[in-house]
Parts: C-alpha cells; sequence; structure tokens
C-alpha cells in the first residue's frame, strides 16, 4: 500500500517507500558486530555508562521493538526507543491524526492532520534517527494477524487505550513467548508494568476478567493531560532499554503508578504467574487468539458511540430544537454535563444539572419550580454526543414522577447542534 500524498516535507523521506506488509521479517542479528566510528559518536554519552556499555548498545541495535498504538503513550515511546538506537521498530496504528491529538500525541504536526498516525511517527522518527529500520502499518491489530505481526518482533509495547486490545496483545505475546511492556494514562494519573517477562505474570494473570464496559474511561470523555501519557510512554520506552539490553530490574510482577497531581511515583507488588491462568497458565484453556472484542464486551476502539435508549417520541433533532427554539415558546434546557464542560461552550438560557445529580431531591425542585414559572411543562435535555442526555430523560421520568411532562432528549447532542445548526459552536 503506497502512503497517502501530504504537504509535509518530513514525510518525503517516506512517499516512496511501501508501507511493508503484514510479514515483513528481516532479522540482522548484530550482537557481535562491534559498534562503527558514526554509532560509537552518536551513542556515546550512553556508551560511557559502565552498565550499558557497547554490549548494550550493540543488543540494542540487533533489537526489534512493536509498538502497538501512536498516539499519547506510542509517540514518547518510539523516539525514545529511536534515539537510543533500537535497531528496528514497528509502528501500527489503524487511525489519522486528528487536531486533539496534538496536545499529547506530540510526534505529529498540523500538517499531517488526516494523515496516517503510524506514517506520522514513522517519519519523525526516522527524521531524528536514520539508521533505525521503521516499519509503519497501516492497520488494526486484531485476532487474524496479531501473531503474524508480533513474531517479527523481539519485544511488543502496549500503547493502546482499550480493554479488547489490551487482551488481544497479552494473548498474542503469552502465545508468541514475547515480553509485552504496558502502559495506560487517564486524566492525571498513569500506569505501567511488565507482563510474561521471564516466568512473570500475563495480563490474565492478574485480570483474569474484563472489566464491565460501562466503567471504563477513555481520555475522549475522561480527559488527560498530555505530559501524564509524555511520562508513561518515555518509561515504556526506559524499560524496553532495560530488557534489551539487560539492565536494572524490569516492572515484572511490579504496577507503577504515578500520580500527576501530587507529583508521586509509587511501586506496589503484583501477584506472580497464576498456574490456572487461562492462557499462561500450566493448561491452558485458551490456545488460539479469540474474539476480544465479544469476550470484552467492547469495541477496540476507545471512540464513543452512540447508543439509542429512548423510543423516538422521546427525542427531538437538533433541527426540531432549533425550530422549538425560534417558535419562542416556553420550555427548559438542562444540559447535564458537568460545569467543566459548560466552561467551553454551552447553549443559551440551559440549566445545568450533571447527570449524576440529576435525581437529587434539589435538582426535581429547582427544575419544576423553573417549569411552574415559565408556565411550561416542556423539558429538554443536552449533552455533548447525545447518550447522556438519554439516560437523563429516563432518569428524569421517574424523579419527576408526573406524567404531564414532556421530557426529551435532543439526538447527537451539542456535537450534532455543531456539525448541523451552527458550524462556529465549539467541537470538543
Ligand atoms: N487494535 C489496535 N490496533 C492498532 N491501533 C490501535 C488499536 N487499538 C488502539 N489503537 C490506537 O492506539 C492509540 C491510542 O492513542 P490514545 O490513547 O492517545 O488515544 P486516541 O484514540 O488517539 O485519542 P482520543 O481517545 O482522545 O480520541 C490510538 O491512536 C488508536 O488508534
Ligand atoms: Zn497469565
Amino acid at each position: 500500500m503506497y502512503l497517502k500524498k501530504c504537504q509535509d516535507e518530513n514525510l518525503d523521506i517516506l512517499q516512496t517507500t511501501l508501507v511493508r506488509d503484514l510479514t515483513h521479517h528481516e532479522v540482522s542479528p548484530k550482537t557481535e558486530t562491534p559498534l562503527n566510528q558514526a554509532e560509537i559518536a552518536r551513542y556515546s554519552r550512553q556508551l560511557i555508562l559502565p552498565e550499558f556499555g557497547p554490549r548494550g548498545q550493540r543488543k540494542l541495535i540487533a533489537a526489534s521493538v512493536l509498538i502497538v498504538g501512536c498516539g499519547g503513550l506510542g509517540c514518547p515511546s518510539a523516539i525514545y526507543l529511536a534515539a537510543a538506537g533500537v535497531g528496528r521498530l514497528g509502528l501500527i496504528d489503524y487511525d489519522v491524526v486528528e487536531l486533539n491529538n496534538l496536545h499529547r500525541q506530540i510526534l505529529h504536526t498540523e500538517k499531517r492532520v488526516g494523515i496516517s498516525k503510524a506514517v506520522s511517527v514513522a517519519s519523525t522518527v526516522k527524521a531524528l534517527n536514520s539508521h533505525v529500520e521503521v516499519i509503519p502499518y497501516e492497520v488494526a491489530l486484531t485476532s487474524d494477524v496479531a501473531l503474524q505481526v508480533i513474531s517479527n518482533y523481539d519485544l511488543v509495547l502496549d500503547c493502546t487505550d482499550n480493554v479488547a486490545t489490551r487482551y488481544l496483545l497479552n494473548d498474542a505475546c503469552v502465545m508468541a513467548n514475547k515480553t509485552l511492556v504496558s502502559g495506560s494514562a487517564l486524566r492525571y494519573e498513569g500506569q505501567l508494568t511488565v507482563y510474561h517477562y521471564q516466568g512473570g505474570p500475563c495480563y490474565r494473570c492478574i485480570h483474569p476478567k474484563p472489566p464491565p464496559p460501562e466503567t471504563v474511561a477513555n481520555c475522549s470523555d475522561g480527559g488527560v493531560l498530555g505530559v501524564v501519557p509524555g511520562l508513561i510512554g518515555c518509561m515504556q520506552a526506559l524499560e524496553a532499554i532495560k530488557i534489551i539490553s539487560g539492565l536494572g530490574s524490569p516492572l515484572s510482577q511490579k504496577l507503577l503508578l504515578f500520580d500527576g497531581l501530587q507529583g508521586s511515583f509509587r511501586t506496589v507488588r503484583l501477584r506472580g504467574n497464576k498456574d490456572s491462568c487461562e492462557v499462561c497458565g500450566e493448561t491452558p484453556s485458551i490456545v488460539k487468539l479469540i474474539d476480544y472484542e465479544q469476550f470484552c464486551g467492547a469495541p477496540a476502539t476507545d471512540k464513543s458511540r452512540n447508543t439509542t435508549l429512548l423510543e423516538k417520541d422521546k427525542r427531538v433533532t437538533v433541527e426540531e430544537y432549533k425550530a422549538i427554539v425560534d417558535a419562542k415558546s416556553p420550555y427548559v434546557l438542562i444540559d447535564v454535563r458537568l460545569p467543566v464542560e459548560l466552561e467551553i461552550c454551552s447553549l443559551p438560557n440551559c440549566m445545568n444539572i450533571p447527570l449524576t445529580n440529576i435525581c437529587k431531591a434539589e435538582s426535581t425542585a429547582a427544575i419544576k419550580e423553573t417549569l411552574s414559572s415559565l408556565g411550561t411543562k416542556k423539558v429538554y435535555c443536552v449533552c455533548r454526543r447525545g447518550n447522556d442526555s438519554q439516560l437523563a430523560v429516563q432518569q428524569l421520568q421517574s424523579a419527576l414522577n408526573h406524567n404531564d411532562y414532556q421530557i426529551k432528549d435532543i439526538i447527537g447532542g451539542l456535537t450534532a447542534w455543531a456539525h448541523t445548526i451552527d458550524s462556529t459552536f465549539p467541537v470538543y
């Protein structure tokens, strides 16, 4: 597959090359080859570290690392591994760069919005260290291809953002006997650990069952301060370098917890490898990759999806809501987002009652009072994308406990309003 055309001159390095197919495999064991003059000059500051030295550098140059996910964790991991001189880097991501990625996915650029993330990271990495062989894969890692891809690399970094891919990567790494360096970051906090390292536990040993999908938060809904995945991604690169070069003690059977607000790092001990683990135990029941979306009850993406909970007559489209606004007849608009989100943008004349408070006595009392002062029984609920507003309608129907009220949600929320009615309205 040829790369997409892009105005960015940095991508020229890759414009003429092919994005390799999934079976690409080149093994060049260079651990015994002495470092050349250029390598000695380039890596001199780490070569003089007694524990690392030329031996560690030769191991890095001979090694291959697969980075799955070229986002907030994948960017810092990739650039530090390339800078340190890892011989071959595989970069997998099916997604394209978006403007809202740039606060943390720092290897992409404004000009590359809309371009493959894997290609973008490959380009930046290659510009820093042209000696590193860089292989971008513009695909999703799925059960069909995971073992094939992973088998071409010595070590794997999980820089993704969803539970289904975490289980897939774990199982594939156990089956292919590869160590997995796993990172995660959300809001102001991050976590880091190493799975399946020299008999240590795998992800399933610690988490045999996936969490209920509704309990899993993501950056798109929960937010993340960019520097937090930056730190965790750098530390994934550090773990990778330690494992490859035999330095120090990797975070196997240990979980590092970073609290950005406190500025604190803590390491907790994890349980060891579990004999009864379904994938790495003594008699594994999972011997080939399964359907991980089905297993987790959630898609292998953290992109929010719209669900339909309400009957059609309990909903209005943004066009219908616009007509209601223009008609100037009384109604109450309740914005059920968090107050901080209303600071970003909001529709005029709304009451802000976050979804978590919607059933509280003071909330329902305030709604009833406003309805009666306006002389109306019409309530519209709105949120960012149209999921929470439906939950709000359901909860208000029973909390207000009054058949006379007409409570409806606005389909697609403020995002649909921005796309369909008011193109100047911010989307976040
Ligand atoms: N199975 C997979 N195969 C390939 N790439 C994946 C897979 N699962 C997730 N990813 C990629 O991992 C990256 C994770 O990046 P990050 O957590 O920073 O979030 P994002 O999806 O880019 O942004 P946001 O959550 O804000 O929309 C994403 O680029 C995503 O496309
Ligand atoms: Zn296990």
